[in-house]
This record gives C-alpha cells, structure tokens and sequence, in this order.
C-alpha cells in the first residue's frame, strides 16, 4: 500500500482530515529533557489517536536534545498504531547523494511513511525520497510562515507566481513516475491555496496554520478541499498541545473540519 492510500484508508475510516502535530516545544514540557519531550508526545498520543488522520513528529524539537533528543523521537515513533500514517517534518533537501542519506534516516532508520521535504535545490534532491513509490513526500510549496512571501511568492516571467511552477514541476516532473508526492500550502494564505488547487485538482495539501498560526479554516478547506471531500491533510500542533484538554480539543477540531466539508 502506498502512503497516499493510507493515509485515504486512515481518512475514511475514522472520518478525519485532522493531524496531530507531535512538536515538543520545551516551554510546554514539564520537564526540560529528552524524556520531557518523549512523555510529551506519548500523552498526546494516547489522548488524540482515535481522532488523528495521522501524526506529525518535528524533528527539530527532538534534535535540540541530541542523541537522548533522537532516542526520545524513535521511542515517541513507536508509540503510534501502524495503521496510523507518520509524516516526519523535517524539511530535509540537499544535493542528491546527501538527500540519499536523509531518506534512509526517514525511512529505513525512523521507518517513517512520509517526510516533508524543500524543493530548493531542484528535483535531483528530491529523487532519493520520490524513487520510494511506498512512500510520500511533502513538498514545500507555499508555506504558512509570512517569509513565504519573499521568495514563494516572487513572479515568473510567466507571469505565475514561483509556488504555483514549483507545484507544477513536483507533479508534472520530479514526482511523474510513482505520484507520491504532496505539497505544503499553508493554510495562511487561501489566495495561494485555492490558485493551486485549481492548478492540481487532485493532489494532497498538508496544510499548517490553523490555530496557533491564525490560519482560517472555513476559507482554507472551502478552497483546499477536492472534489471528493478529501485533499487536505490540516496538521495542528499547539492548538491542540496548549488546550486544557487536547483531547477534547483535538476531537473539536476533527468535528469542526467535518462540519464544514459537509457543508460545501
Ligand atoms: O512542514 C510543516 O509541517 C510546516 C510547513 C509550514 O508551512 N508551516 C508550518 O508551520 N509547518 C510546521 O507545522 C507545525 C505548525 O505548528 P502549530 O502552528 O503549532 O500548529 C510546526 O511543526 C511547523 O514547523
């Protein structure tokens, strides 16, 4: 099974586009500490996986405790169902041989289903993620943070915007052979979100920025959805991480986002 019909299977079955984003910042943790951040992410877990369409770990915050930081972020891997898809943020992206090496870390040594990924460095970086047809790729696309808009937004002599060729060289090209790819488009910026849905009717948007980000959901899935009611993956992490009871915030948000697809 691919990563995309997973992550469909997953969408289905529990009737969910919502992600639970796993990011340990230290000023929420009890304890400053690679165990802080381990049991973390494991009450996040057992609070919120009946209603997670998937997880997505930080890596960043696991890696600032060093090698007890990446012990802590394997044990906190382990503690997801299978049937559960990861999507390990790390916005990994180098020349291909090194990209190599990324991959096997997220694949192979973290056993990852997903990684997100930068396009920057062209599509031979992204080669030794794509060539894993078992496995996604989230591609920066336009992302939620506003520095997006110095280079993301910078437009072509095409008159396109430089997000909008990226998501179309991603499909078009780099991920042409298995289709495992997805894009971020940050859900801060639904002008961008819905020029590239109308470009891409069919590929998955992991789409930050609702909650902590402001990001406006409402608008975000009216033009983010596709046809089918599915195409939007919508990660949160301090939205439901900082809640009195994430569990119940978790389950709020998931209702929220099927209200709102039922009403499109
Ligand atoms: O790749 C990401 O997940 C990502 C892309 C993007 O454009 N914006 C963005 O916020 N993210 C990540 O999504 C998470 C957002 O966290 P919250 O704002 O707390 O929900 C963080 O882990 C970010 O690194």
């Amino acid at each position: 099974m691919s990563f995309f019909e997973k992550l469909t299977k997953r969408a289905k079955e529990i009737d969910s586009l919502l992600c639970v984003g796993l990011d340990p910042h230290k000023s929420e943790l009890q304890e400053d500490s690679a165990e802080g951040a381990f049991r973390f992410c494991q009450h996040l877990i057992e609070e919120t996986k009946d209603v997670a369409c998937a997880f997505k770990p930080n890596a960043a915050f696991f890696e600032a405790y060093g090698s007890a930081g990446w012990e802590a972020l394997q044990r906190t891997l382990q503690l997801i169902p299978k049937e559960i898809p990861i999507v390990l943020d790390a916005k990994r992206g180098d020349i291909g041989s090194t990209s190599e090496a990324y991959a096997t870390s997220a694949f192979s040594t973290l056993a990852c289903d997903s990684i997100t990924a930068s396009p920057y460095l062209g599509g031979d970086g992204l080669q030794p993620f794509l060539k894993d047809a078992s496995r996604g790729v989230w591609v920066l696309c336009k992302t939620s943070n506003p520095g997006s808009q110095d280079i993301q937004a910078l437009e072509l002599p095409t008159g396109e915007p430089l997000y909008l060729h990226v998501a179309k060289l991603c499909f078009g090209t780099w991920a042409k052979e298995h289709q495992n790819a997805g894009l971020v488009v940050g859900a801060t910026d639904v002008d961008a979100m819905e020029k590239i849905r109308a470009a891409l009717p069919d590929v998955w948007f992991l789409s930050p920025g609702i909650g902590a980000q402001g990001g406006d959901l409402a608008k975000a899935l009216k033009v983010g959805l596709r046809e089918d009611g599915l195409g939007i993956l919508l990660p949160i992490s301090r939205g439901i991480s900082k809640a009195e009871n994430p569990k119940k915030m978790a389950e709020t948000f998931r209702a929220e986002i099927n209200a709102l697809r039922a009403a499109r």
